[in-house]
């Protein structure tokens, strides 16, 4: 394999951090070992995950009719995402700092479907947050989830973000132990490609604090699906009442969330770029 050298910039959202790769015109090979090593906290860049940003009309996973750039979102073990709600935000940053895109309200393809982000424009009392609209919520799923960490075992219930996770309720975020390894979801073959899991606890009106262990990653310090399916499973069994805008405090920041007329959400936070460069990668060849 060729080593060509390209550019990437290194985000987070709310501390779920990324790894940008621009790809225009689709011609960065991106396989799993690759993400792995880039990732890797120590002999890579280190991120939860990698964004590549490709123009629709550079992708057959996406319609050029539907958005301008697709968003290829990896996980930090390799695997493939479908939706990434800090991704989508701190990908959005990326493309209006660089001037890919305007300000504005901008649409982005994803395998989950397309998302509209709001970047603002940028003014004194812009503080860096950006707005994904994450759609509506699914609920129905596998019925009889259940978590279990050590010797503590909760019900879960199944919340569809355009990508899968199972909430449930615990009496304090600590009991869901160090999670350095990954919870364990009953009956086994209820994800077979796997589940994010969020530890919810209710702290006042309108008001939710969690922990996350992401799928294809660990323990994340923050996730934008993971918090609007606690949102979602909170309202479902009656541990928050119906509210239009909801907070979410996660180990890497605040996430606001508010929820539509017609149950849709919107996702806001921080979305940084740190750090812009260049690094080694494996390239296909121009076709
Ligand atoms: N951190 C993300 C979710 C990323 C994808 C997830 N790990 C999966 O495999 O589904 C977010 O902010 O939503």
């Amino acid at each position: 394999m060729h080593r060509t050298e390209v550019p990437f910039a290194k985000g987070h959202g709310a501390e779920n951090d990324f790894l940008v790769l621009p790809d225009p015109d689709g011609r960065l090979d991106l396989p799993a070992a690759e993400v792995v090593r880039l990732c890797d906290r120590r002999a890579g860049i280190g991120a939860d995950g990698v964004l590549r940003a490709v123009r629709c009309t550079a992708t057959p996973e996406a319609s050029a009719e539907e958005a301008e750039w697709f968003m290829d979102y990896r996980n930090a073990d390799g695997s493939l995402g479908a939706m990434c709600g800090n991704g989508l935000r701190v990908m959005a940053r990326y493309l209006v700092d660089t001037g890919l895109t305007p300000p504005g309200t901008l649409t982005i393809a994803t395998r989950a479907g397309t998302r509209q982000v709001r970047v603002p424009h940028r003014s004194p009392d812009f503080q860096g947050e950006v707005t994904v609209g994450m759609g509506r919520p699914r609920l129905p799923g596998p019925d009889g989830i259940d978590v279990t960490v050590a010797e503590r075992r909760w019900p879960a219930l199944h919340v569809d973000m355009g990508n899968p996770h199972a909430v449930v309720f615990v009496d304090d975020l600590a009991h869901a132990g160090d999670l350095r390894i990954a919870p364990i979801v009953d009956p086994a073959g209820a994800y077979p490609h796997g589940v994010t899991v969020e530890f919810v606890i209710p702290c006042g009106p309108a008001h939710l604090a969690l922990r996350v262990y992401e799928r294809g990653v660990g323990e994340t310090r923050a996730c934008g699906t993971g918090a609007c399916a606690a949102v979602a499973a909170a309202l479902s069994w009656g541990r928050q009442s119906a509210a239009a805008h909801y907070t979410v405090d996660l180990p890497g920041g605040r996430l606001r969330i508010a929820v539509l007329a017609d149950g849709a959400m919107e996702l806001t936070g921080p979305a940084e770029i740190l750090a812009r460069g260049t690094v080694n990668l494996g390239r296909r060849a121009a076709a």
